[in-house]
């Protein structure tokens, strides 16, 4: 097994990687001295597959489990779903010396995130991912959130985990679609910070689409060990952490206007990328070969690339309310080469874009 840190001072917390170790999460809550009244909250499909092991692990060890189970879909990451674990949590008695387990993806982590972080005003919670995208990005960081119908994300909070959790064996259940838009995080990482990590995936595409056990634990690591360190800089995203927003301006609004859940995240993210680095290369900070290189890979792991039809009005409007517009300007992340990248405020975003789309 892999142990890392997250270092945040009073908030720092371990993510342990491994294949196999759902067993071992008696062992991570005692260490991080988590309460034994644990609610676990999981989707449909989740609860399906590994609730029933969950709980009996938890049960084994002394924990008082209580389950509840969230529908599945982008769709269902909103505000009222939200109120609804919080009521299952006042019916069932939860108090400040409970705590909360978030089984399944991005979609469980980070409503389960706001909701321990809001619920009397804070309860602790662990991280137990089980989609590709959630081992190597969302279960690390502490961004938790709801969508608005007006935009991805915009309700939440910067709230830590105790505890990360990964059994890369819970892949193997993961549709093929679910682990390409996972992989679609995973190339981030290359692209912004770490062109050898970019050159071992496209030398690692087999093995890791056919769930190599050592690849798929090296892929987790790097990409963990890469977002605590700009976490551990800047937990709140005053500067350094929006390089982890690459292609998600134009991703997002993708997600947004086609109805949440119908493009998923890591497919806008990978069109996005694109996006982004089409826009780099008209102001000189990568080449041809590095755009080529980008698509090429993301054609590799089956990522969608084609820009979807929305009018450059649509993609605007969409693009306005991004976390990142500061005093009404859009601030863009762009790749500089493979393995680098750069913060600009946009001072023309119709130009910028209408001039890389379609
Ligand atoms: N907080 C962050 O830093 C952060 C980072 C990246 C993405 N996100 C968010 O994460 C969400 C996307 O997460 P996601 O891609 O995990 O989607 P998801 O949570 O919807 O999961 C994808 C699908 O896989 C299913 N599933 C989960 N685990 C499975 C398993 N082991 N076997 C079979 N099926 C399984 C789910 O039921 C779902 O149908 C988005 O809302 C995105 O905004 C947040
Ligand atoms: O952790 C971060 O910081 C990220 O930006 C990671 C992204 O992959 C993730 O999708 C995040 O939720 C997007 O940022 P947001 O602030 O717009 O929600
Ligand atoms: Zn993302």
């Amino acid at each position: 097994m892999v142990v890392l840190n997250v270092g945040l001072k009073e908030r720092s917390y371990p993510i342990w990687i491994g294949k196999g170790i759902l067993d071992q999460l008696p062992d991570m809550l005692a260490g991080v001295g988590f309460p034994s009244r644990v609610a676990v909250i999981t989707n449909a499909t989740v609860a399906g597959l590994y609730a029933d092991r969950v709980q009996q692990i938890l049960s084994r060890a002394g924990f008082l489990v209580h389950l509840i189970e969230i529908p599945d879909g982008e769709k269902y990451k909103n505000i009222e779903v939200f109120t609804q674990v919080i009521t299952s949590l006042i019916e069932q008695g939860f108090d400040r010396h409970s705590g909360l387990l978030a089984l399944g993806g991005g979609v469980v982590g980070d409503l389960t995130g706001y909701v321990a972080a809001s619920y009397l005003r804070g309860v602790p919670f662990v991280q137990l991912p089980t989609t590709l995208l959630s081992q190597v990005d969302s279960s690390v960081g502490g961004k938790t959130a709801v969508n608005h119908p007006l935009g991805k994300n915009l309700i939440g909070a910067f709230y830590q985990p105790k505890g990360v959790l990964i059994d890369v064996a819970t892949l193997q259940t993961l549709e093929a679609r679910e682990f390409a838009s996972g992989m679609a995080e995973v190339i981030k990482y290359g692209v912004i910070r770490d062109r050898r990590f970019f050159s071992w995936l496209d030398d690692s595409v087999d093995a890791l689409q056919n769930l190599d056990g050592s690849s798929l634990i090296h892929v987790v690591e790097k990409s963990c060990q890469i977002k605590a360190d700009i976490v551990e800089n800047d937990e709140k995203e005053s500067h350094l952490r929006a390089i982890l927003n690459f292609g998600h301006t134009f991703g997002h609004a993708i997600e947004n206007l086609s109805g949440y859940g119908e493009v998923k995240h890591g497919e806008a993210v990978s069109i996005g990328m694109l996006v982004a680095s089409r826009i780099s290369l008209k102001r000189g900070y990568c080449t041809r070969e590095d755009v080529a290189a980008l698509s090429g890979l993301l054609r590799k792991f089956k990522l969608p690339i084609a820009v979807p039809e929305f009018s450059l009005d649509d993609y605007l409007e969409a693009m306005g309310r991004d976390k990142k517009v500061t005093a009404g300007r859009l601030r863009l992340v762009l790749n500089v080469g493979i393995g680098d990248c750069c913060i600009e405020d946009e001072p023309d975003p119709r130009q910028a874009f209408g001039a890389v789309l379609h």
